[in-house]
């Protein structure tokens, strides 16, 4: 049953396997949930290729290049000791400090990817490297990215 769904799904659908989940949720009450879960996992591949491995996400050199230079542009520096990024981040008061903290702290989270920082009062600061390499990842630099974004949204 599996495999003549899996058919149909592959050859209606060119969504998501997520997108398909629902659907398939919404329209086959009947079919089992474990059905429904490798036949959305089989579409996502198909449409995304294979999810990338954790480990195979390090900087290239033309990433380090254009990516991690635009950082280096808005005041992070690379640490002398280890391939890390590291910035002091300055704000109002400890309300602005935490609420920065908080939505780097739930992105984090939900990326499985975390910093490790510091707060004083209105100071926040941030290194940021992959433990898993030793090393900067795509995953530091989307981190990065997000914090400068949320601390631009807060009046200094
Ligand atoms: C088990 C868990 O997925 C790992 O320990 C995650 C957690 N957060 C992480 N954060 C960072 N910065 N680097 C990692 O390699 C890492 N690994």
């Amino acid at each position: 049953m599996c495999l003549l769904m899996w058919k149909q799904a592959v050859s209606r659908h060119a969504s998501s396997g997520s997108v398909l989940v629902r659907k398939l949720d919404h329209f086959h009450h009947k079919y089992p949930l474990s059905c429904k879960r490798a036949i959305a996992l089989s579409v996502q591949q198909l449409v995304n290729g294979k999810p990338r491995s954790k480990m195979s996400d390090k900087l290239s050199t033309e990433e380090r290049n254009s990516q991690l230079n635009d950082l280096l542009g808005k005041g992070w520096t690379v640490q002398n000791d280890r391939d890390a990024i590291y910035k002091e981040f300055q704000f109002r008061d400890f309300n602005q400090a935490f609420g920065f903290m908080t939505r780097t702290a739930l992105l984090a989270d939900k990326m499985d990817h975390h910093p490790e920082w510091f707060n004083v009062y209105n100071k926040v600061n941030v290194t940021l490297s992959s433990h898993d390499i030793q090393g900067l990842s795509r995953r530091d630099i989307k981190l990065a990215n997000f914090m400068e974004e949320a601390a631009a949204g807060l009046k200094k």
